[in-house]
């Protein structure tokens, strides 16, 4: 399917740069999460997020309410089906964020060098010398000369909307600022950061819990997404998460969002399903020139540990423009390069002017990064760290990827019903993607008969390079080669309608036969 592959290391004739992007039927391998909002939510928008690229959707719970994000859900499953495009769904938590409290909705202009008092009474109107916040002990927490960010609900970092404060002053419950930059704050929801400072707030608030188990239930999320300060915060949520019934299988993913979560960035690794790089927050948290350092530090030990890992905020001046930055372009271009998973995109699709375009161009990016990533040099990275002996079902993955380049196959197509098989595959960033067929297994929890699979395949939406198909529960889940046969002949139809598979292409097999796990080559004939 690839042609030469051309490799960042290695000089790049400058007419290849030129060369025509992939077509755009088929989405990139790295995968577009996207934050549904008041700009995306019609069945129509949403119908082109998904046709755009977007596998899974994001609903933040720091704003609207659970009616909100419903009807918003209705319509994105109406999407799917008038698309037939997957999309996951992610329940995005509160957390410990402090909230500016800002009832009347009139914008307030702060001005530079002047002062405001945060303070914890909420019956108070927010004014230009006066704000109310959601947390009582921010006086506790901060001290002389530390600096406090406000930014309007995902912010994008514009001085014009977002304002520096430095803390001149701790009287009783009240904090007096100085402020840094004029600003004027408009909307309803404004978040405050205080610069690596401990914010003691639950990771999961009442609030959270009650959205979890009522509309996370309801809906059954596939991924729960939270800001994690310690391994404890991921703990906690697996275990409220596991007596809510079929949300046991709901994926715990981590938002890396301050120090603390740097500092215990092991730890939650090894708990939680996979990783958010929250650098709307981190990036406040960290001094600016050493973001990227934590970026490629964190995405290597993801990849190392086989995980799935989002990056954030990319194309931030894509909420109101057509086209990116440079700087952001390359940026997301970087992202790919560095290993990650998925990209999310925050205000850009939920309050942005181009949800759709953004999503387009992203994926675009995306898609040109993969061409040039040196997929070789961390294959042999990846196969180093792992070590030997390795488990039957490693080597069995990297085995396949390697047959796969080596072959030039167009796809891998790769039978699974835990998706562990799958995801194993996706470690070794195979050049081409990985149709993962979940096979429906019958289970009981002593009430009722159900199906696995579903969730499974739906997880795999935010893996780069998979690619998920729910077979049909009335295949029996044993490998039996006659069903397995049929099944195959599905999957391989399916890369054909995609455009991924066409005549005469070779296609590596992952599947057990009997009790072996077998990868096996197969050159089509039509
Ligand atoms: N229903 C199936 N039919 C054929 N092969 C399968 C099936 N399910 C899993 N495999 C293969 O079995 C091996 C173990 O995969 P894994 O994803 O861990 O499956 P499981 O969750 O069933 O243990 C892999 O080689 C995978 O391709
Ligand atoms: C995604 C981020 O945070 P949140 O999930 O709170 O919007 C972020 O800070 O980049
Ligand atoms: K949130
Ligand atoms: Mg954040």
């Amino acid at each position: 399917m690839q042609s030469s592959p051309m490799l960042l290391e290695e000089p790049i004739r400058m007419a290849s740069i030129l060369e025509p992007s992939k077509p755009s039927f088929f989405p990139a391998m790295t995968k577009i999460v996207g934050t549904l909002g008041p700009k995306s939510r019609s069945i129509d928008t949403i119908s082109r997020c998904l046709d755009a690229g977007m596998s899974v959707a994001r609903f933040d719970f720091s704003w609207g309410d659970p009616e909100y994000h419903q009807e918003t859900l209705e319509n994105l499953r109406a999407a799917i089906k008038t698309t037939k495009k997957l999309c996951a769904v992610m329940l995005d938590t509160v957390g410990p964020e402090v909230q500016v409290v800002n009832r009347t909705d009139r914008p307030i202009s702060l001005e530079a060098d002047t002062l405001v008092v945060l303070t914890p009474d909420q019956s108070k109107e927010a004014t230009p010398n006066l704000l109310p916040v959601n947390f009582s002990e921010l006086s506790k927490a901060v001290k002389k000369g530390d600096t406090i960010f406000i930014g309007k609900y995902l912010f994008t970092g514009s001085e014009t909307t977002s304002v520096w404060l430095e803390v001149s002053e701790v009287n009783g419950e009240d904090v007096t600022c100085l402020i840094k930059n004029s600003a004027t704050l408009s909307g309803s929801l404004y978040t405050l950061h205080v610069s690596q400072i401990r914010i003691n707030l639950p990771t999961l608030t009442d609030k959270d819990k009650e959205v979890i188990s009522t509309w996370g239930v309801r809906n059954n999320i596939d991924f729960l997404s939270l800001y994690a300060r310690h391994v404890e915060d991921v703990r906690h949520a697996r275990e409220f998460l596991s007596k809510l019934g079929d949300l046991k299988q709901t994926q715990v993913y981590a938002k890396i969002e301050n120090i603390e979560g740097l500092n215990h960035f092991d730890e939650i690794l090894r708990e939680a399903d996979g990783v958010i790089l929250s650098r709307g927050n981190l990036g406040i948290d960290l001094p600016p020139e050493k973001v990227f350092l934590f970026q490629k530090a964190a995405i290597y030990k993801c990849n190392m540990a086989g995980k799935p890992v989002v990056v954030t905020r990319v194309v931030d001046t894509m909420t109101d423009n057509l086209r990116p930055t440079r700087a952001e372009a390359t940026d997301v271009a970087n992202a790919v390069l560095d290993g990650s998973d998925a990209i999310l995109l925050g205000a850009e699709t939920l309050r942005g002017l181009y949800p759709v375009e953004t999503i387009s161009i992203v994926g675009k990016i995306c898609a040109e990064a993969e061409k040039v990533y040196n997929q070789d040099l961390y294959f042999k990275k990846t196969v180093k760290h792992v070590g030997e002996p390795m488990s039957h079902l490693e080597s069995i993955a990297s085995s396949a990827v390697r047959a796969a380049i080596k072959v030039r196959a167009s796809v891998i197509i790769c039978f699974t019903s835990s998706g562990r098989a799958a995801r194993l595959i996706a470690k070794y960033r195979p050049t081409m993607p990985v149709i993962s067929v979940v096979i429906p297994q019958l289970k009981t929890d002593q009430l009722r008969w159900t199906f696995t699979g579903a969730f499974e395949a739906r997880q795999s939406l935010i893996i780069r390079g998979l690619f998920p198909m729910l077979a049909d529960p009335q295949h029996p889940a044993e490998s039996k080669s006659g069903a397995n046969e049929s099944i195959l002949k599905v999957a391989l139809d399916h890369g054909k309608a995609f455009g991924i598979i066409k005549p005469h292409d070779r296609v590596v097999v992952c599947q057990k036969v009997g009790d072996s796990s077998v990868v096996k080559i197969i050159e089509l004939e039509d």
